[in-house]
């Protein structure tokens, strides 16, 4: 027994959702296409799960975010999926595939057939169990990956109102939900084995601001460390952690956020006789239009491994939602229209709010660093320089053009001079670059290419040159002033 479909996207998160609307976009026919997802709800925006959904008051909820609202898009709620006729095959896991005859089967053993795959399994929380550590089974242990994990936190916190936790893990999970807990009135250790927060993006020196934040709402570290084990009491619930160095903390529950593995299967060949595409980063290795080793299969989102063209095409993977939604896009304007779809140019953008800090950062952390800016009143940033350009640039507590001037002069490689010059002017840096690149425009091909400003994406399309002179123009020396006006008034 079986269905068949021309686009079949494998997974319901975040990339399936952009990967739909992409398809409705480009007037995909009733009935050619489905997605498969084990989750049982339509796709929403996962971020939301540490953050708005964790909030004790009017915390948000389905179908409130449906993908896409998340990038200020359509909100796909499974009306319109069965108005633009696209199956949501839902509750439902993929358990391998056969890409000789494009055929997936499930775990109810039914064959769904395809002219075009869409992978879009994302990744799964790691489990203590696979670092040797027993018993985080315990229904006060949580992880958090999906609504079903989500709901089960909620349900864990609103027992532990007032009461105790520990948050195994110093990344983005153990950052956002630590806020989420403190928010709800729970005292929180974190312990994880870096030496500092976020070790995998945060210098020292901005690990310390957001440490000392956390620490001011009573959030206590233990660093360099990691679980061995739990003590339980008789039902089984969790009533402390021990650590490696001997470490026992009391606690009432316990919150494990330590990484993820992409979901390859069942494209990895691990499953014998079972379909094997080419693999790379612990993800299935894509091309620049998404294309894996088979040309009638993509991968998108956390699951691809991808060539980013700004760091000379080195394959990554990248595990944000702003790269699901991107290379989701991607793969179906490849499919739908060959033709006119060239390599994805992509600008790694990752983000995270906690508490009432937001941050964003672009490009890559690599090179030497330069902090600027007021790091006592959480408006701070740091610019990554390397081989005399800036590849990585972060910014807490900017507003929208502060962020467009940072991408901006990662997205261009903006040449550095004097970092001595650059750490005084910090932000302004960024500001005077884009004063040049649109300068650079007038004299240029009326067109603008860089990540863009209002104006720079005003200018995305030819224009004419005398059109482009007197609108630039009059347009930069606007925005010079509104912004030196506004610029005066903060202080970086
Ligand atoms: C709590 C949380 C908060 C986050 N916050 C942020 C943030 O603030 N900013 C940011 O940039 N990123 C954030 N992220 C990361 C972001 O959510 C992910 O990068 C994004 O969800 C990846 O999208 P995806 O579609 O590739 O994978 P996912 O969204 O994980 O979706 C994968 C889907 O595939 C399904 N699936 C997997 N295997 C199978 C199978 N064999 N058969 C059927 N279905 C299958 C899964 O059930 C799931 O529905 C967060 C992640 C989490 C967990
Ligand atoms: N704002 C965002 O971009 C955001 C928010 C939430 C989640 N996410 C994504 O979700 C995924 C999961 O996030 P995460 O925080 O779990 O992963 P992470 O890789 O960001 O952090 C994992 C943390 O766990 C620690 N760790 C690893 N093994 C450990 C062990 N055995 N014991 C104790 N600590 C251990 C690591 O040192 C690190 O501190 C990531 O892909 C992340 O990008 C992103
Ligand atoms: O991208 C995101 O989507 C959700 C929310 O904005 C959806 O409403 C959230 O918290 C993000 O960071």
């Amino acid at each position: 027994m079986g269905r068949a479909f021309v686009y079949v996207i494998l997974g319901g998160g975040v990339a399936a959702g952009y990967a739909a609307l992409e398809f409705s976009r480009r007037h995909v026919a009733p009935g050619e296409l489905c997605i498969i997802s084990e989750e049982s709800v339509a796709p929403y925006e996962r971020p939301a799960l540490s953050k708005g959904y964790l909030l004790p008051e009017n915390p948000t909820s389905l179908p409130q975010f449906h993908t896409c609202v998340g990038a200020n898009e359509e909100r796909l709620t499974p009306k319109w999926y069965g108005e633009k006729g696209i199956e949501l095959i839902l509750g439902t896991r993929v358990k391998s595939a056969d890409l000789k005859k494009k055929a997936l089967v499930t775990m109810a053993g039914e064959t769904i057939t395809y002219k075009y795959l869409i992978i879009a399994t994302g990744a799964r929380a790691l489990k203590l169990e696979e670092f040797g550590v027993w018993g985080s089974e315990a229904e006060n242990v949580c992880y958090l990956r999906d609504i079903a994990d989500a709901d089960r936190m909620v349900k864990v916190m609103q027992s532990c109102a007032g009461k105790s936790a520990v948050v195994i893990g110093g990344g983005y999970i153990g950052m956002e939900c630590t806020a989420a807990l403190v928010t709800n009135k729970i005292k929180v250790t974190m312990v994880f084995p870096e030496k500092h927060l976020m070790g995998r993006l945060f210098t020292a020196k901005m690990a310390e601001f957001y440490e000392n934040y956390y620490k001011e709402r009573g959030v206590k570290f233990v660093k360099g460390n990691v679980l061995t084990s739990f003590e339980n009491d008789p039902s089984g619930k969790v009533t402390a952690v021990i650590l490696r160095d001997g470490t026992r903390i009391p606690t009432d529950m316990v919150v494990v956020g330590i990484g993820i593995r992409a979901n390859t299967s069942p494209f990895d060949g691990l499953d014998k006789g079972g379909a094997k595409l080419a693999l790379e980063k612990g993800g299935i290795k894509v091309n620049g239009k998404m294309q894996t080793s088979d040309s009638s299969v993509y991968a998108v989102g956390d699951v691809a491994a991808f060539p980013v063209k700004l760091f000379g095409n080195d394959i990554r993977r990248l595990e944000h939602v702003d790269s699901a939604r991107k290379t989701a896009r991607h793969a179906v304007s490849a499919i739908m229209a060959p033709d006119e779809t060239g390599d994805l140019d992509y600008l790694p953008f990752f983000y995270s709010r906690v508490f009432a800090l937001s941050w964003q950062f672009y490009g890559d952390n690599v090179g030497e660093v330069v902090h600027f800016g007021d790091f006592l009143n959480s408006r701070f940033g740091v610019y990554w320089v390397n081989e005399g350009h800036i590849i990585g640039a972060f910014l807490e507590g900017g507003a929208k053009e502060d962020y467009e001037a940072i991408a901006k002069v990662v997205k261009t490689r903006s040449k550095v001079s004097d970092v001595g010059e650059l750490e005084k002017l910090g932000l302004e840096f960024a500001f005077r670059e884009s004063q040049k690149l649109i300068e650079s425009t007038v004299t240029g091909s009326g067109t603008f290419s860089g990540v863009g400003t209002g104006m720079g994406a005003l200018m995305e399309k030819p224009l004419y040159k005398w059109h482009a002179t007197a609108g630039v123009v009059a347009a930069a020396s606007i925005a010079v002033f509104a912004y030196w006006y506004g610029w005066k008034r903060r202080r970086w």
